[in-house]
């Protein structure tokens, strides 16, 4: 099995590191592990001069699976793209065609009473929220920024997307909805934006080739406030790449936190890139009190989708809920009565727990 890792950033590192602790307490007995770290974000700067280094991508391109932290430093906007340290991780989602990106918002039952809304509205809550990720606004040319004819700074960015991008991830959409409830919700703004009324007529037609599917489309603003009021209608969800970073991490406060939120980037096959949903939270970072369960369940879904190790992937999701069953909580999820522990002691609660 060969890793790469990539801690990245703030957060990133004090994560990751639990995440590779419980892996090897997970596999590392039983088969050989291979894993290669390579530098990325302001970590890629420091070693190489470029948030991704050539080296990173050549580590990223011989692995089997990627296990990435997060990127990115407080004042990144005004740096040139190229050069910021969260662009990092765009620039190689699309050098791997990382187009599809799973985010399951998923409630631990031990976490209802951490979560915002009412225990009766997110009780069974298991959303997968399908994230096109190498399209849309953070990517359409043209991009930039300057003077206008009146004289005024403007900047502007495009939103963008071909009719195969589309199809491609409603295929992903459909046979994801195949392998769960069977309904899918199609996420779009397709009263306002052309590329929208483009993605819920491609989205519709494709469905007539999935008639086993239930597919309703919601305008984002209504889906968002669907989200909050009446989460567990919804079974997958399809959207473009910046609804669907916006949706989920106001999905991940129905779960308890942003902390508990994991990820899966997927390009065709098994090779994929593994990751929390939040970022390098430079307010708690290095401070040991960053959650690291979300980090822990990304390298969950990477034995399971990159490995085909369902097994093993079960029982770090097993050892997960039997640590918040013992009442063990980082601050984020903290609730009376339970045990208030840091990022390395709930990592190694979960690697000794999953050796039991
Ligand atoms: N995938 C990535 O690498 C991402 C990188 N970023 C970058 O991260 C930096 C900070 O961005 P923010 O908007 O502040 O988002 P953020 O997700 O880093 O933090 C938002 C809030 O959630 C909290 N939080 C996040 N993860 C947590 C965890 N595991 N445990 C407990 N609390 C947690 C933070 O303390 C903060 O209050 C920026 O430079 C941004 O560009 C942001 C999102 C994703
Ligand atoms: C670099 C950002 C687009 C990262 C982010 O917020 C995300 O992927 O959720
Ligand atoms: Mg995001």
């Amino acid at each position: 099995m060969k890793i790469a890792v990539m801690p990245g950033d703030g957060i990133g590192r004090e994560v990751t590191a639990q995440a590779v602790k419980v892996l090897k307490a997970v596999i590392g007995r039983t088969q050989p592990l291979e894993l290669a770290e390579a530098a990325i974000g302001q970590a890629g700067i420091d070693a190489a001069g470029d948030p991704l280094p050539s080296a990173t991508t050549d580590i990223a391109r011989k692995a089997d699976a990627i296990l990435f932290g997060s990127a990115g430093m407080p004042g990144d906007e005004a740096i040139p793209f190229m050069m910021r340290p969260g662009a990092s991780l765009l620039r190689l989602r699309k050098e791997l065609g990382l187009f599809a990106n799973f985010r399951p918002a998923f409630l631990f039952p031990e976490l209802i009473g951490a979560s915002t809304l009412k225990p009766e509205v997110i009780e069974g809550l298991d959303i997968m929220i399908l994230r096109e990720l190498t399209g849309d606004v953070y990517f359409g040319e043209p991009r930039g920024s300057g003077v206008n004819a009146a004289g005024q700074r403007e900047a502007f960015n495009t939103m963008r997307y071909s009719e195969p991008e589309i199809e491609r991830i409603a295929h992903v959409a459909f046979r994801t909805a195949r392998e769960r409830r069977r309904k899918l919700c199609s996420v779009d703004k397709a009263n306002v934006l052309e590329v929208m009324q483009l993605w819920r007529e491609v989205v519709a037609r494709v469905s007539a080739e999935y008639p086993d599917v239930e597919v309703t489309h919601l305008f984002v603003d209504a889906a968002a406030m669907q989200l909050m009021r009446a989460p567990r209608q919804f079974d997958v969800i399809v959207t473009g790449n910046i609804f669907g970073d916006i949706l989920s991490d106001a999905a991940a406060m129905l779960t308890g936190s942003i902390g508990m939120l994991p990820s899966a980037s997927m390009a065709a096959g098994t090779f994929g890139l593994y990751e929390p949903v939040h970022g390098t939270a430079p307010d708690i970072a290095g401070k040991n009190l960053a959650n690291p369960l979300a980090s822990i369940l990304s390298m969950a879904m990477m034995l399971r989708h990159s490995f085909g190790q369902t097994a093993n992937a079960q029982r770090v999701e097993d050892a997960v809920r039997r640590v918040l069953a013992d009442g063990l909580r980082t601050g984020d999820i903290f609730q009376p009565g339970c045990t208030r522990v840091g990022t390395e002691e709930m990592g190694d609660a979960v690697a000794a727990t999953v050796l039991r």
